[in-house]
């Protein structure tokens, strides 16, 4: 069989704790290809961000391990963008400078120009043309979110790695986001592995929704393949059997057969979310008032 181009592979982490060492993961596999799409799923404290740091090679595994291009991942490297939850802007840079200097980075000897260019070319691809000169204090939660992204993609990165992207915006920015990432994706056609807590954003992006079972010792406990064609439009999937039947798989996985324990049974039906799903509501209120 031909080697795929990202390999997760028989993955297992221990961490040393004072009591001992901690499993957090056993023996993760995950084979993904060129421009797929994959959000990872589970609840609160799985795994989802050690396997996602093993594959940015900020951690290594203690069995098993992750080649990228037939390459084996041994530390962190620009072919792989990390994008978090809570931006990580420079304050005193502008949103200009900050992507600047991660596209100097990787364009190394590349002519001024073009690295200008390039810049300018990253900030109108997230719709940031218009504030680029602004500072991270000057601008949104949601707008600093896509100057994130457009450093990320600035570097061309063969993997990009986003940690709950949107996990810390309101509901209406959040879908807008969600929208931009779609169109990015259809034009750049990217190899993602996103982490959400948001089973429609998890349905509404993804080719598979990996979804984890609880630690310790968590692991891949099923795969969804969502085969709905694109582009996607939220609107219609609202009432797309379909749609609705691929996130009833998903909340049936989290909230019935992979129950978290200490989750009272009141609050494990109709959530939309893995684990803030009252925080969500609380945002969503907001929102609406707002
Ligand atoms: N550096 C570390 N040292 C010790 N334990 C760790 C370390 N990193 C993670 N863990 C433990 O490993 C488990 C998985 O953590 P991880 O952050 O990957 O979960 P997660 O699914 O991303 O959680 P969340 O959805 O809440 O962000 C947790 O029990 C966590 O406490």
């Amino acid at each position: 069989m031909a080697n795929s181009y990202l390999d997760i592979s028989g993955v297992s982490i221990e961490f040393p704790t004072p009591n001992g060492p901690f499993k957090a993961l056993d023996n993760v596999n995950l084979k993904i290809e060129k421009g797929e799409f994959i959000s990872l799923i589970g609840h609160s404290g799985c795994g989802k961000s050690t396997v996602l740091n093993i594959v940015a090679g900020l951690y290594n595994a203690t069995q098993g391990g992750v080649i990228l291009q037939g390459k084996e991942v041994l530390q962190p490297g620009p072919d792989r963008a990390v994008v978090f939850q809570n931006h990580s802007l420079f304050p005193w840079l502008t949103c200009y400078e900050n992507v600047r200097l991660a596209v100097d980075k990787v364009m190394k000897g590349k002519p001024k120009a073009e690295r200008h260019e390039w810049t300018e070319y990253n900030l109108e691809l997230v719709h940031m043309g218009h504030a680029m000169h602004k500072r991270p204090d000057e601008i949104s939660g949601g707008m600093k979110q896509r100057v994130g992204i457009a450093r990320a993609l600035s570097m061309q990165p063969k993997v990009l790695l986003m940690d709950e992207p949107f996990g810390a915006l309101d509901a209406l920015t959040r879908a807008h986001m969600q929208d931009s990432l779609t169109e990015i994706q259809a034009e750049l056609n990217n190899t993602v592995i996103m982490i959400t807590h948001d089973v429609d954003e998890a349905v509404l992006l993804s080719d598979r929704i990996v979804m984890m079972t609880n630690g310790p010792a968590a692991t891949i406990g099923e795969i969804l393949h969502v085969d709905l064609e694109r582009p996607r439009e939220r609107l219609e999937l609202a009432d797309d059997p379909t749609y609705n039947h691929y996130r009833a798989e998903v909340l049936k996985f989290l909230h019935e057969r992979h129950a978290k324990k200490d989750v009272p049974q009141s609050t494990k039906k109709a959530t939309t979310t893995t684990s803030d799903a009252a925080d969500k509501k609380e945002e969503d209120k907001k929102d609406v008032a707002a």
